[in-house]
């Protein structure tokens, strides 16, 4: 077993660049299924979640090439085998299996998606997409079977404006026969990044990153090349840390315009945030007044920053109450924060967390997130060393974190049991 061991108490210092985004990386790969040449992504992040999203296509037949930060992908071979079990379990985002088979050969078969099971995360939107359009769905011993002789556009309202439910009816949508349009769509920059993959191989979408989408069906798609957008999670997690040990970062190849919601937070709370073109500056302060928040879907604050903002607000003084709109129970690094000696009540929705120093402690991560909340307590803490177990979760989404973490002066190493 592998844990993060911490000895904290050091002002992080210097400057981060932030890789591509996870969310878009992960949507984008299986978009490539729909191509008839090869597709190239650049700026692709070194994640687990990739890892295993390029062990699926490499199973369904395509031909991956990746080196560093570009991956090549020749889905000319694809075909739509089976995959009930296997690495399709192993994270959240392999249901865009589902959209972009059904896109391109009008069936799959997918298991129920694994990932971070902070609580339970429906995907009925993503199904009334593909019925909607066409298709009948089914769900067999907890695998998904999708079939359409042909996909035809429609008219769909999401009940929620669910990211993943967006992207999966674009993908099933971009080669159906006529119009599609997605109401009451998800806004997320990672939307727009997918739409402009799919419009360089040929698509036709227009009003991604607003609430109505629209879609002419298309039908041939061809390859591309691609760069993928700066993942705006990480850089939020390296600015929180940056405030909560007191240091001064700048966190580079970040869309400063993606993290405004972030931004405006720390300003509140007494952090000094410079914005400069493709960067941003946290320089942080000996104290911090007390801030509440909400994570709402974009532009509001993002719920992926909610569990590392936690461990920031037991740095502030007073009762700060963080609130997630998007995932109401989304408070399993709470415990953890308490075993470090944090005062934090969760209260439905809502954690009201009363500032104090946290003690180094050994805890563990139920999810990527709350894997990223416990680094930064650990990073606060001036004596003793924290441990954190759980790292398989971490490592789903932070490019070389301890590294990073390192370059910036912390002392955090991996150790292997
Ligand atoms: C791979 C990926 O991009 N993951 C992100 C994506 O997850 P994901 O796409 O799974 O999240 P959604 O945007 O779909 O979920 C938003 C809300 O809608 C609900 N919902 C969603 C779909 C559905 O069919 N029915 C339904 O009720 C969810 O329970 C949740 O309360 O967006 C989340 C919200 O920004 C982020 O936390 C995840 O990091
Ligand atoms: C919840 C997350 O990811 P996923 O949806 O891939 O589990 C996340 O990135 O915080």
């Amino acid at each position: 077993m592998e844990k993060l061991m911490i000895a904290g108490g050091r002002p992080l210092r210097g400057t981060v660049q932030i890789s591509g985004a996870k969310n878009s990386a992960i949507a984008l790969l299986p978009a490539a299924i729909l191509a008839e040449s090869e597709v190239t992504l650049d700026n692709l992040p070194q994640l687990s979640d990739v890892a295993v999203y390029t062990h699926i296509l490499e199973e369904l037949g395509a031909k991956v090439n990746w080196s560093n930060n570009q991956i090549r992908i020749d889905p000319s071979e694809i075909k739509s085998i089976p995959m009930p079990n296997g690495p399709v379990k192993k994270l959240r985002a392999s249901y865009y299996m589902m959209g972009a088979l059904l896109g391109r050969f009008g069936e799959a078969v997918i298991g129920l998606p694994g990932g971070c099971n902070f609580e339970p995360r429906p995907i009925d939107q993503h199904i009334k997409g593909f019925e909607a359009l066409g298709a009948t769905v089914t769900n067999e011993h907890g695998a998904i079977h999708l079939h359409a002789k042909r996909l035809r556009g429609a008219r769909i309202y999401l009940d929620v404006s669910s990211v993943g439910a967006t992207i999966n009816i674009m993908l099933a949508a971009a080669r159906a026969e006529g119009a599609t349009v997605i109401e009451n769509a998800a806004k997320e920059p990672e939307i727009i990044d997918v739409a402009t993959l799919l419009n360089a191989m040929g698509a036709s979408i227009k009003g991604a990153g607003t609430e109505t989408i629209r879609i002419e069906g298309v039908k041939e798609m061809h390859g591309c090349r691609h760069s993928i957008i700066p993942d705006r999670i990480q850089a939020g997690t390296y600015m929180i840390a940056a405030a909560a040990t007191r240091g001064d970062v700048l966190i580079d190849n970040v869309i400063p315009k993606h993290l405004e919601a972030l931004t405006a937070k720390l300003i509140e709370m007494g952090v000094q945030v410079e914005e400069l073109d493709e960067s941003i500056r946290v320089i942080g302060a000996d104290s911090y007044g007390h801030v509440d928040v909400k994570a709402l879907v974009y532009p509001g604050f993002p719920t992926d920053l909610q569990s590392p903002m936690t461990s920031l607000l037991t740095q502030c003084t007073g009762v700060s109450v963080l609130s997630d709109f998007v995932y109401s129970n989304r408070f399993k690094h709470v415990p953890e924060l308490v075993r470090m000696g944090a005062k934090i009540r969760v209260e439905g929705r809502s954690a009201v967390i009363e500032g104090g120093p946290l003690n180094a402690a050994k805890v563990s991560a139920s999810d990527l997130r709350a894997g990223a909340a416990l680094v930064i307590a650990g990073l606060t803490v001036s004596e003793g060393v924290t441990e954190v177990t759980g790292v398989e979760y971490i490592d789903r989404g932070y490019d070389h974190l301890v590294t990073n973490l390192r370059a910036l002066g912390a002392d955090v190493w991996r150790q292997t049991e």
